[in-house]
């Protein structure tokens, strides 16, 4: 157990501003030994917090939180300053069923000011902060702290385009530690790359700023001479950032490990009291060598050993791996093949493809809109895009498939990872939305592979019969199979029951313990059971066999509004059809716990999928 002295005296933030900066430095050796004790243990967002430890003090010491306010982008940084405001006790319950969240959230304390999970909103979130305390008429400040990777994403471009329209109160902490999840991408990481490399170009601008006002400037004439040559003056010594074409003052780039300089220049952008940004470096995975070295292994960690880094389990096959590794095969007959990710290269398993055909690989940041219409015209082009994304990161991307995929309809294989619960980074990240939003749009093709091997076909068939958008949907983890089921083809597979008067039907995940379930009713009453592979449109086939039923039993791990079983009760009342539908779907958001928590919480495991079929059977 490391040794907390300073830590153990600090309550809230009001604590830490009585500590001098050699103690601050102390202090922050205790918050990086917090954070590796209880991360090891939960698992959670490791190098990235690490990284920003110095900062979070430092911003407490100047600042006054709550009533300053701090808007965390992802968020998924955001522990030192859970620990600094009144939640070191609770720290050990984060990311655990009913315990803290990995991430921003208003109803845990009033430090956190707004909700965080999906990338590059806190610039627009700090503009309408900033924007509320001014037409209140109060000076309190607003600082919103963006990764470099958060700012490959547009809709921070969208804030700061409007963040220093006026004089909003307005701080911009762009935490620079030139890594996303994996290496940064694109422009921007290259240009922030060159201020860093000219510091001190970038650093004597300020003070050559402040030198200037010092002149005084007297009567009309003189003060547009003054001026003018002030201005030449400005642009012979230094170079204007980005950031100040915005309309931002900028300072930096600072040292985001040295508190005293971080308390000077957010204390300096606290008395220019404008929109400032600052540029700070940081090292992603500081204090701990395994993350230093390798920090995008160490993003996002699960259990791990302290002394070797290793993880408790070992890395084994998953949905994601799986689907990485079938379309590298796809590619290697097929050149027209391309995939793209939206910074998740590792996460969705494309790392492979990336190796072996680097020119047909696209890693565009953190810009799934921009993902999606790139893969149109990639498609318009002539070329097989193939876009993997998490189901949740998806719904950023609505328009682009209804207006710059679907109407033309253009040939873009999606594969909608993380479909389903996904365990402890909770509502924000949960993948239960797709359904429900792709359904409507259409001529949309849906699939849902339950196991690898229906993976490889489906993807198969999406890539060369597909003629417009389709979607494959597969969960966070590994397969769950029935072994002595082996469907082969891509629509459903029902086990008929002499009989029968009701027939179960489900896909994806949750189907194996619905197998089970339906096996064990089976002992003493008929009941059929039926597999989709294409989840949408159903087959006429499909909804033929429904049909014939009294009762159709849906059990989905999607939210209920939009989901399979209300399109079928739709289609089987069309078909003038008697049977009743049922459906055991999601009505609300899903918080923090494991997969196996949340499912039961949800009345989705195995024992209560069972119970619900035996008293709709009796209904
Ligand atoms: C819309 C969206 N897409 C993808 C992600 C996944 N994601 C979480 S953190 C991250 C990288 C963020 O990099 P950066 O902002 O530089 O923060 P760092 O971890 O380097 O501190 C990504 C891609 C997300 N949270 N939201
Ligand atoms: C913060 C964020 O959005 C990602 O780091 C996410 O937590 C990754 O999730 P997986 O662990 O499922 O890849
Ligand atoms: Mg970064």
């Amino acid at each position: 157990m490391p040794n907390y002295e300073y830590l153990s005296r600090i309550h809230g933030p009001e604590d830490l501003k009585k500590l001098s900066f050699s103690e601050l430095d102390l202090l922050c050796a205790e918050l990086r030994a917090r954070l590796i004790e209880v991360i090891s243990q939960n698992g959670g967002h490791l190098a990235s917090n690490l990284g920003v430890v110095e900062l979070t003090v430092a911003m407490h010491k100047v600042f006054d939180c709550p009533k300053d306010q701090f808007v965390w982008d992802v968020g998924h940084q955001c522990y030192t300053h859970k620990i600094l405001t009144h939640r070191n006790e609770r720290f050990d319950t984060i990311r655990k069923e009913g315990g803290i969240s990995g991430f921003p959230k208003r109803c845990e304390s009033d430090c956190d000011s707004f909700i965080a999970g999906h990338s590059s909103t806190s610039i627009a979130v700090a503009t309408g902060l900033a924007k509320a305390n001014t037409l209140k008429g109060n000076d309190d400040y607003v600082l919103a702290v963006i990764g470099d990777g958060a700012m490959t994403g547009g809709l921070a471009y969208e804030g700061l385009n409007n963040a220093a329209r006026g004089n909003d109160r307005i701080i911009v902490i762009l935490n620079d530690n030139e890594m996303s999840i994996s290496k940064n991408v694109g422009a921007l990481a290259r240009y922030l790359s060159t201020i860093r490399s000219n510091p001190k170009y970038f650093r004597a601008k300020d003070r050559v700023e402040r030198g200037l006002k010092a002149i005084p400037v007297v009567g009309t004439p003189l003060r547009d001479a003054v001026f003018h040559s002030k201005e030449a003056l400005k642009r012979a010594l230094y170079k204007t950032t980005l950031f100040e074409y915005f309309g931002f003052t900028y300072l930096g780039p600072v040292n985001g490990h040295n508190i005293k300089n971080l308390c000077e220049v957010l204390q300096r952008a606290k008395d220019l009291a404008r929109p400032v940004l600052i540029h700070v470096e940081t090292k992603k995975g500081k204090g701990y060598l395994f993350a230093e070295k390798n920090p995008g292994a160490y993003h996002g960690v699960s259990k791990f050993d302290v002394s070797t880094g290793n993880p408790d389990a070992a890395p084994s096959m998953n949905f994601s791996s799986a689907f990485g590794e079938s379309l590298t095969r796809l590619a290697d007959k097929d050149e027209r093949i391309c995939a793209i990710t939206a910074a998740m290269k590792y996460g969705t398993g494309l790392h492979k493809f990336a190796a072996k055909f680097p020119s047909r690989f696209f890693d565009v940041g953190i810009a799934e809109g921009y993902a999606l219409t790139f893969a149109g015209g990639l498609a318009a082009g002539g070329m097989i895009p193939v876009f993997a994304v998490y189901s949740s990161f998806l719904q950023r991307g609505f328009d682009q498939i209804l207006h710059d995929l679907s109407i033309e309809r253009q040939h873009v294989v999606i594969g909608v990872d993380r479909a389903g619960v996904v365990g402890d980074d909770g509502e924000t990240h949960q993948g239960l939305f797709d359904i429900s939003f792709l359904t409507p749009i259409p001529h949309m093709e849906i699939y849902s592979p339950y196991s690898y091997q229906e993976l490889d076909f489906i993807l198969r068939h999406c890539v060369a019969e597909c003629d417009g958008p389709c979607a494959i949907r597969y969960p966070r983890g590994r397969e769950q199979v029935v072994p002595e089921l082996t469907p082969q083809s891509y629509e459903e597979y029902t086990l008929f029951a002499p009989g029968a008067k009701a027939l179960v039907v489900s896909y994806g995940r949750l189907f194996k313990d619905v197998w089970y379930a339906v096996e064990e009713i089976r002992q003493t009453k008929p009941v059929a059971v039926m597999k989709l592979q294409k989840i949408f449109p159903l087959s006429d086939e499909c909804l033929q066999i429904m049909g014939k039923y009294e009762q159709v039993i849906f059990i989905e791990e999607t939210m209920e509004a939009g989901c399979i079983g209300e399109h079928a009760a739709a289609r089987l009342q069309e078909m003038r059809c008697k049977t009743r539908c049922h459906i055991k779907a999601i009505r609300d958001f899903v918080p923090q716990a494991t997969v196996a928590q949340a499912l039961a919480a949800l009345g989705l495991d195995r024992a209560s999928i069972k119970e619900y079929i035996i008293q709709r059977l009796s209904d």
